[in-house]
């Protein structure tokens, strides 16, 4: 079958092409991360935008961070790639062009900040994943003594993604490129200040009258908005691929797949201009990110972890599976009522309730086949703003937040146990693998594993594990799942 290319374009089925032509669309973005999520979220919305305003100098060059296989697949499609939309309803497809350029950091590290140098570049947008910006989770500090920071810092062509970036800055400040703003979209909450706060770290590695020169060029020229960002997309599969070339009649190895939902609510502090996103659904344009990002983080995301380790224990391999099991959806629905909920300052006018309803029919939509094992990956960097924000919140407010803490259990076990319920071998990617297996491996997934587990700091901080609420909580759920399983520990937490 023929591949997808811009010279295909014209036997697409009507109405499945680019809102504008590629070939017409300038770069006026960087992206850092190009995975399925960008491609699925912003990348469409930023078509719709330029698409919208007529403007189309808000093109995208993307970034691969690690390996080339996003070049390989869009580089020869002329940066073309289909998005499919899956509902219970069926699949609608579109090709997609907003991505003129691509790159790979670690094939060609110089160029990275010698193109965000480029004065038509003023928006740099990132979704390198929560372990990709190399800070500690718990301090949302930069790790100084990660040893590819430290040599970033000391001038080699940089690999970091907080490398890349001061790197880009310190360029376009010598090449008066003008300002611009960097937006992370990434699952982290307050993602744009903790963002600017890791640049200012780096720039702390720098030879003094070095770091101090950047740090004034960013104050007078470099905005961080926050943003949260919301559509789920899982990981593309062959089944997937050949489905798009099935309703296309082109073969796309770029394709990806999501929901219908999408959501990116965006601090509006562009210090060089942005896309019009404002005509687009689905974008909120905003002062004050920080009650949305609360809510989605604890919300989704909280109930997305708690899911792939209660249920990726109890077998269950994907979202909408684990979810049709009665005792992890009444898990689910009570942990955001009376766990999550009281949490948050929700913003205004904002319906809750139906939200949480929502959430629900999103995570059974039949069509994603989202799989727990990727939402279970990473845990380390994704369980302080996902449970254990919320687990401190509610211990400040006089709870027992027994729920999150049955989900907190149930990372600790799917971490240390080695295999699920079933027999079925659990892999453990996450970047702290090693002290992860150091401090728990040995105890076979049990309460011991689990209270050795409260010792990694990079995840728990101090204060929480020396709280005794918390600690009793956690190891009651974990003594639950050690004695009967999952089940077993759902009704013991819900009966309580
Ligand atoms: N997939 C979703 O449903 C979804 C939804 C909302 C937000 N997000 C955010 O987007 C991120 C990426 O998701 P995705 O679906 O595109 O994943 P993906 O695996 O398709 O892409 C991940 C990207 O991050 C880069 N990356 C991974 N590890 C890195 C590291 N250690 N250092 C630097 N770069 C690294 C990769 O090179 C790749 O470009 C998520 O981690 C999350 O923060 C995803
Ligand atoms: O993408 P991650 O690895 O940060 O998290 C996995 C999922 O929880 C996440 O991708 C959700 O699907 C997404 O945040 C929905 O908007």
């Amino acid at each position: 079958m023929r591949r997808l290319s811009p010279a295909a374009l014209a036997d697409l089925p009507a109405g499945t092409g680019p809102l504008l032509p590629p070939q017409d669309t300038g770069v006026g973005i960087v992206h850092l991360g190009i995975g399925a999520f960008h491609r699925a979220h912003q990348a469409v919305l930023t078509e719709e935008a330029m698409a919208a305003a007529g403007d189309a100098s808000w093109g995208i060059c993307g970034v691969t961070q690690r390996s080339t296989a996003v070049l390989d697949q869009l580089g020869p499609q002329g940066g073309l790639y289909s998005v499919l939309v899956r509902s219970a309803g069926g699949t609608d497809v579109r090709v997609r062009g907003p991505v003129r350029e691509l790159l790979c950091a670690r094939d060609d590290p110089a160029a990275v900040p010698a193109r965000l140098a480029d004065p038509r570049v003023r928006v740099v947008t990132l979704t390198v994943t929560e372990k990709g910006y190399r800070h500690d989770p718990a301090t949302r500090r930069l790790r100084t003594d990660d040893e590819e920071v430290r040599a970033d810092a000391a001038g080699r062509p940089p690999r970091t993604v907080v490398g890349q970036l001061a790197r880009g800055l310190q360029a376009r400040c010598a090449g008066d490129a003008g300002p611009v703003a960097v937006l992370c979209c990434d699952n982290l909450p307050a993602n744009g200040e903790v963002l600017a706060g890791l640049v200012a770290d780096f720039c702390d590695l720098l030879p003094a009258a070095e770091g101090e020169r950047l740090r004034s060029w960013i104050a007078a020229n470099a905005t961080f908005p926050s943003s949260m960002v919301d559509r789920i997309v899982p990981a593309t599969t062959d089944t997937d691929r050949a489905e798009a070339a099935r309703l296309l009649g082109v073969e796309d190895h770029g394709a990806v797949v999501t929901e219908p939902f999408r959501q990116w609510v965006v601090e509006d502090s562009f210090a060089g201009g942005r896309p019009a996103w404002e005509h687009v659904p689905g974008v909120v344009l905003t002062g004050d990110v920080e009650p949305y990002e609360a809510m989605k983080l604890r919300m989704l995301n909280g109930a997305h972890s708690a899911i792939a380790y209660l249920g990726g224990l109890a077998g269950f391999a994907h979202v909408a599976d684990a979810v049709a099991d009665d005792d992890l959806a009444g898990f689910v629905r009570r942990f955001w009522a009376e766990e999550v909920v009281p949490t948050l300052d929700v913003p205004g006018g904002f319906d809750v309730t139906a939200y949480q309803h929502d959430l629900l029919e999103r995570f059974a939509n039949p069509a994603l086949r989202h799989r727990t094992a990727q939402i279970a990956m990473d845990g380390s960097q994704k369980l302080p703003q996902r449970l254990l924000a919320t687990a401190r919140d509610r211990l400040a407010a006089g709870g027992q937040p027994r729920l999150t803490a049955l989900a907190i259990a149930g990372w600790a076990r799917y971490v240390t146990a080695g295999t699920a319920e079933d027999g079925t071998p659990l892999a453990v990617d996450d970047p702290l693998a090693a002290e992860l297996a150091r401090a728990g491996g040995g105890a076979g997934g049990g309460r011991a594993a689990t209270e050795a587990l409260l010792g990694v700091r990079a995840v728990f901080g101090d204060e929480l594990p020396a709280d005794p609420g918390f600690r009793a909580l956690v190891l009651e759920a974990a003594s639950a799942l050690e004695r009967g399983g999952v089940r077993t520990a759902l009704k013991e937490a819900l009966a309580g």
